[in-house]
């Protein structure tokens, strides 16, 4: 059975906030029941690497969510850069390509080495929490159905190298089958059933992200927005309890 420290130490709070005081003081709300920050383009551009090291100094981990998609030796300075930070997880856009995404795994290695810190797991974002398979196929242009997309992505990242995918809980069980049990999963649209849906479309609850057999899961607003927010995560990790 896990126990609850090991539920939250699998929740990655995303703190998208435009203020370090607002971000630090939800830090501060939630004190040791969470440990695992997501800080993304809204709380980064604001406050620059200012966020990570208070982050830091509070021994919290860090997930730098800035979804790199440009050229290879672009994305390649940009995840050298990011990882010179110390933080434990960055992302790049699967639709960059192969190059792109082994380039950015590469520096990130390289970097990390000639720092002598720890290397940051460099994982890509699939198809967006927020598209659905008519906004898929229709907007953005992409035929078929959006588990066959996430999984090309997902294969794709593995053999560039990538230590998992960022995907929606509902294509979990595909990507397992396709890329292995030791490809992380980070999940974001995780959604309680007491929870707004929002702009995401492909939600899942957080308990059933967990038994599709998510690695780490993202969750902004329920806690975030809540009137409460540790209360909130109480109650997640309460839902999450249940399974095991
Ligand atoms: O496909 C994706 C990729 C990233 N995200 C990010 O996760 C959080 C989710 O926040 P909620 O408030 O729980 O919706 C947010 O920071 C997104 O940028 C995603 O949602 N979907």
């Amino acid at each position: 059975m896990l126990e609850s420290r090991n539920l939250a130490e699998r929740i990655y709070v995303a703190l998208d906030y435009d203020s370090l005081d607002d971000a630090l003081r939800l830090v501060g709300q939630l004190g040791d029941g969470v440990r695992s920050y997501k800080v993304g383009m809204q709380l980064f551009y604001k406050t620059g690497p200012l966020v990570l090291e208070r982050l830091h100094s509070e021994g919290c981990h860090v997930f730098l969510d800035l979804k790199f998609h440009d050229i290879p030796n672009t994305v390649a300075g940009a995840a050298s850069s990011a990882t010179s930070l110390g933080v434990s997880m960055i992302n790049v856009h699967a639709a960059g390509g192969f190059e792109m995404m082994k380039k950015a795994k590469e520096a990130a290695a390289e970097t990390a080495q000639a720092l002598g810190i720890p290397a940051p797991l460099v994982i890509a974002v699939t198809q967006l929490t927020s598209t659905n398979q008519q906004m898929m196929n229709e907007q953005i242009g992409i035929p078929g159905s959006i588990e066959d997309a996430v999984i090309r992505y997902a294969k794709l990242a593995r053999e560039a190298g990538l230590d998992g995918v960022v995907a929606s809980g509902r294509e979990l069980r595909a990507i397992r089958e396709a890329c292995g049990d030791q490809f992380v999963t980070v999940v974001p649209g995780i959604r309680p059933a007491w929870a707004a849906a929002n702009d995401q479309k492909r939600i899942l609850t957080p308990a059933d992200a967990l038994r599709a057999g998510a690695h780490k899961l993202v969750i902004g607003r329920p806690i975030t927005h809540a009137a409460d927010p540790r209360e909130a995560v109480t109650r997640i990790l309460e839902e999450m309890g249940e399974l095991s």
